[in-house]
């Protein structure tokens, strides 16, 4: 493509050097570029600084550099000045992939918990109604049958553009991606065209990038001033009822779901189960019965977000319907890994302290014997973390009847310091608790004290298959220990 054309719409503060060139590929990471008359964009972050790798980008094939700082290079390299490299990246990967959302309905969603497992819902209810439809999820990006691993929640605007492109390619008509708050601060969904925004809940969480909740909230909120046709927001959450009064003053049309308040689509007549819920579908065109194969309230939310979307999308209750039932489960969300006659163990992502809330509080209605929980809580800096820590185990202190208190991804932060930060608060709040730092050795700790009737939920890392300690990924598959255990039929006591 000739970068006058990519170039048409960027509002850039300098320009030095020919326009009239070819650009091959797009890049914002010098590792990454790989052909003559790349155009690499110098990110300013928070780790490092994209600028400092221009002459290796130009080395590898760089032919014009986007910046934001002032920089010396050869005159044969055409040198772009903008305010936002972020943006600008997000505009040229629209321009660059030929601006692919507009042949999408694009359905952002967005909240602390529960976006992962509404685009799945939402998946399932499109295609009951015959459409083709794509995901962009934390467990991956699903282009078809076709599940392929991605570094981030959501993309970087690069990538995200060159996955609609594919999907655009494969003849898919809509697309449900989770927007994290990170994306839309750091410009990722720039450019993108939402038809649709779907709000879920907020609670605390990323606390170390947004500071308070009041950032973190306004940090969700720009994703309802990007949507063309529907804002579908729960009327039951504090932020999202602040989110409907913002919401009021837009031209695009706002849909409020829930189970307490006044809403346009409900859900009454609920009725809980160990594993799945029913409920009356209530719609402003008729009411339906559904059946949920996930327990507990969390899973009555997501379905709800989902349905108040295909129903925005005009598509019937009878494929809504058909759509809730046929998910059996979704990866690592109440994922039963083993069940006998005497025990249960679930793998949940709860990762949150109102997610590992609302997780044991669904369990607990159903639990003959007692709930064993293994958790640690991942990595965050500074005070953050510290909140982070011990709001968890207060809530494992309150509803669980024992934690094993283990490494979640502890990264580059000191485990033992986590686990006995989690282990004190535990203490504090007079909960029991063993520790293990190896989170294997506690998996199978918690298995070897199950008694009849228990219930072992291990919660945090849900379909991640791997485990981050130091700088160094390590393979680690939950439902793989639990199976091996089983199998070796090692020390399972009658209970302690
Ligand atoms: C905090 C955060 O979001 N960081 C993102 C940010 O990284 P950064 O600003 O620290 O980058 P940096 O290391 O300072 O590097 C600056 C620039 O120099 C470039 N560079 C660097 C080294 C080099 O040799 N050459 C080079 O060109 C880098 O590619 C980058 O463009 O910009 C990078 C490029 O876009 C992202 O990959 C990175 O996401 C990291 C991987 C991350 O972990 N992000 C998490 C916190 C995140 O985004 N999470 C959300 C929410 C998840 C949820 O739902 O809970 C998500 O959407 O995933
Ligand atoms: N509506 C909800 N309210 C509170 N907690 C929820 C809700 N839905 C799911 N959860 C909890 O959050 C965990 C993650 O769910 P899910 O993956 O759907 O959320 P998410 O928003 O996509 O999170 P992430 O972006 O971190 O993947 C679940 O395993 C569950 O414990």
């Amino acid at each position: 493509m000739l970068l006058s054309s990519l170039i048409h719409e960027l509002d850039y503060v300098k320009l030095q050097g020919p326009i009239y060139r070819n650009v091959s590929a797009i890049a914002f990471d010098s590792r990454e570029v790989q052909t003559p008359n790349t155009l690499f964009v110098a990110i300013s972050g928070f780790a490092s600084d994209g600028h400092l790798y221009i002459d290796q980008a130009i080395s590898k094939g760089a032919s014009t550099i986007i910046v934001e700082k002032d920089v010396e290079v050869s005159s044969s390299v055409t040198i772009i000045q903008v305010k936002d490299a972020r943006r600008a990246l997000a505009l040229l990967s629209d321009r660059f992939y030929g601006r692919p959302t507009e042949r999408l309905n694009l359905i952002g969603i967005t909240g602390t918990n529960g976006k992962t497992s509404t685009a799945y819902f939402i998946k399932s209810i499109y295609e009951q109604a015959g459409q083709n439809i794509g995901v962009i999820s934390t467990i991956g990006t699903m282009i078809g049958d076709t599940l392929s691993a991605q570094n981030n929640t959501t993309p970087e605007s690069l990538y995200l553009q060159q996955t609609f492109a594919d999907m655009v390619a494969a003849n898919i008509d809509h697309c449900a991606m989770e927007v994290s708050s990170h994306a839309l601060n750091l410009q990722r969904v720039a450019y993108s065209r939402f038809n649709t925004g779907i709000f879920t809940n907020l609670s605390p969480d990323h606390l170390e990038l947004h500071h308070d909740m009041e950032q973190y909230f306004q940090a969700k909120a720009q994703l309802f001033r990007m949507t063309s046709k529907h804002n579908i927001i729960n009327a039951d959450d504090p932020y999202g009822r602040r989110l409907i009064s913002m919401c009021s003053g837009y031209s695009t049309e706002f849909i409020t779901y829930g189970i307490d308040h006044d809403a346009d689509i409900y859900a009454s007549d609920i009725q809980y189960f160990a594993d799945h819920s029913l409920y009356t579908l209530n719609t402003p065109s008729g009411r339906i019965d559904i059946k949920v194969n996930l327990p507990g309230t969390i899973y009555v939310y997501n379905t709800l977000a989902a349905i108040s979307c295909a129903y925005a999308d005009h598509l019937s209750l009878h494929d809504i319907k058909e759509g809730i039932s046929a998910v059996t489960s979704i990866k690592g969300r109440f994922e039963v890994i083993h069940q006998d006659e005497d025990r249960k163990v679930i793998v949940d992502f709860a990762h949150t302290e109102d997610g590992l809330e609302k997780a044991l509080l669904t369990l607990r209605p159903f639990a003959k014997g007692r709930i064993l929980l293994v958790f640690g809580v991942y990595a965050a800096d500074g005070e953050t973390g510290k909140r982070k820590r011990s709001a968890m185990a207060r809530v494992a202190a309150k509803l669980a009847d024992l934690s094993i208190v283990t490494s979640d991804n502890p990264k580059e932060q000191n485990p033992e310091v986590i686990i006995e930060e989690i282990s004190n608060a535990i203490s504090k709040a007079e909960g029991n608790y063993y520790t293990r730092m190896d989170r294997k050795e506690a998996i199978e700790l918690a298995l070897k004290l199950s008694g009849p009737g228990d219930i072992i939920l291990i919660a945090g890392k849900g379909h991640e298959t791997s485990q981050i300690i130091g700088s160094r990924e390590i393979p680690f598959d939950e439902a793989q220990i639990v199976q091996d255990f089983f199998k070796g039929g090692v020390g399972l006591s009658s209970g302690v």
